[in-house]
């Protein structure tokens, strides 16, 4: 009786681990981006070695570029040439090991967590990794998908294989409903709350239940994406027909006939239904409500309505004071300056309709300035053609090139020293945003509700304005 994890584990597993060494996985996806490849590029050269399976191999640039648009000239706005070189080496990394770049004017260029997943390229029973923390995102379609440090880049680009200790299993299964108000935001941040920022540390969680089965792709996304910020290495979701209805007729998905006995493989991966997972935890969707984060690492949350906690361990004292909080004190009302709306957390399509419809009618607050940066080509494309960064641009926010942007704040995208920033990303850490930055982490609709608000808003009392009849 096995676990999903298992099952993709056990059909990937060149040679078991044993007590001197990892198991040697084959990996059936590589994504790489410009921040976590150039030596290992470097590498392979200094050793004559060729990219093992390059058509397994997905490129794109995300990290380092520049959300503003193109200079008159037609050069890009790089924040500095340390950016720039960062991209130019991945655009001659990519030509000289023959590997398909999604670069600019591709118009397929993207987060690498949301672009992966558009192309179809991330599929179920996969096994993917990526040089980026954030790969659990793919999990989502029921993949098991790691993400690995540079010197693991370069054993994956010249062997397409992974040495990996076996995972420990935890089963997070969430029973019941979520509440009209709750997101998939708003679950995660509550999931690690209840897990704590390193609870899921040594395990894989397989996402599970009724509220799980009940979310989107973008929600699964969202919730997977988040794992490694309970400390797991990956996390997944089986795939069902949700998963199915959204990879067809992807342009890297099986095409017709294949499709459909792709689709009969997939519906395998599923737990048995007594597979033992070395650990479980239940959740009851019902208790979630729109949840922010109040101290400087993802498992400090609250409900928005809730008083931040009275600083009752040193650590907690520490995020406080960083933060400019008070301990046993409301979170609401407190100012904020910056809004972002982007990442590989909740950059997708349907977390900018949310935000669209919180700002139409609506303003963003005079003191706010807020950034909304889709997460790829494709759902800035699918954005403009409904109309939404024209709601964005008449509330007074900023409509932006696709780009990882103030997540982490490395292309120049930055909240100033002391600011606050409510984030729809996935890490409040300290000067994660901009050296000095404090980061409140949110969904795309108590975001949206804090920008227009000024200060820290709950969403129930910014609804979706009905548009009078004619
Ligand atoms: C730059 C990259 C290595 C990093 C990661 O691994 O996660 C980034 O994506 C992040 O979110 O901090
Ligand atoms: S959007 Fe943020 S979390 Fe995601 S890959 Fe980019 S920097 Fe990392």
């Amino acid at each position: 009786m096995k676990t999903i994890i298992d099952k993709i584990w056990d059909a990937h597993c060149v040679r078991p681990e044993s007590d001197d060494a990892p198991a040697v996985l084959y990996v059936d996806l590589h994504l790489v981006h410009e921040v976590t490849t150039p030596q290992a590029f470097d590498e392979l050269r200094a050793r004559g070695l060729a990219v093992r399976r390059p058509e397994r191999t997905l490129a794109t640039l995300d990290h380092s570029t520049p959300t503003l648009p193109a200079n008159p000239d037609g050069t890009l706005p790089y924040k500095d040439a340390a950016t720039r070189n960062q991209v130019d080496t991945m655009l001659a990394n990519c030509r000289e090991f023959g590997i398909t770049l999604h670069g600019f004017d591709s118009g397929q260029r993207g987060i690498v967590h949301v672009m992966g997943p558009e192309l179809g390229a991330t599929q179920p029973g996969m096994t993917i990794v990526c040089g980026d923390s954030h790969t659990a995102t793919h999990g989502a379609f029921g993949a098991l998908a790691f993400g690995i440090g540079t010197t693991e880049v370069g054993h994956v680009l010249a062997t397409q294989c992974l040495l990996q200790r076996r995972p420990k299993t935890l089963a997070v299964t969430v029973n019941g409903t979520l509440p009209p108000e709750a997101t998939a935001k708003d679950l995660i941040l509550h999931i690690i709350g209840v897990l704590g920022m390193d609870g899921g540390t040594g395990h894989v969680i397989e996402y599970r239940g009724e509220a799980i089965r009940a979310l989107s792709m973008e929600g699964r996304m969202t919730v997977c994406n988040m794992s490694i910020e309970a400390g797991a290495r990956a996390g997944l979701i089986a795939p069902d027909e949700v998963t199915f209805a959204y990879l067809r007729g992807r342009p890297n998905a099986p095409q017709g006939a294949d499709f459909d006995a792709a689709v009969a493989c997939w519906k395998q991966l599923v737990s048995d239904p007594d597979a033992r997972y070395d650990r479980e935890v239940v959740i009851d969707a019902a208790d979630v409500r729109p949840t922010v984060t109040w101290g400087t690492n993802p498992g400090q949350v609250i409900a928005v309505d809730q008083h931040v906690p009275a600083q009752r361990t040193a650590a907690a004292a520490r995020s406080l004071s960083y933060m400019g909080f008070d301990g046993d004190a409301p979170l609401l009302g407190r100012k904020v300056d910056v809004v972002f709306v982007g990442s590989c957390t909740n950059g997708r399509i349907e977390d900018l309709r949310a935000v669209a419809g919180v700002l139409r009618g609506r303003k963003v607050a005079s003191h706010v300035r807020m950034l909304v940066v889709p997460g790829s080509e494709a759902v800035k494309r699918q954005a403009e053609a409904e109309g939404i960064h024209t709601v964005i641009l008449a509330a007074g926010a900023q409509w932006r090139e696709p780009g990882c942007s103030m997540c982490l704040a490395m292309n120049g995208d930055e909240v100033g020293a002391g600011e606050l920033c409510v984030s729809t990303s996935n890490r409040n850490f300290e000067g994660r945003q901009g050296k000095g930055a404090r980061t409140v982490l949110a969904s795309p609709a108590t975001a949206a509700a804090c920008a227009v608000a000024g200060v820290i808003a709950d969403p129930r009392q910014y609804p979706p304005l009905v548009e009078e009849a004619a």
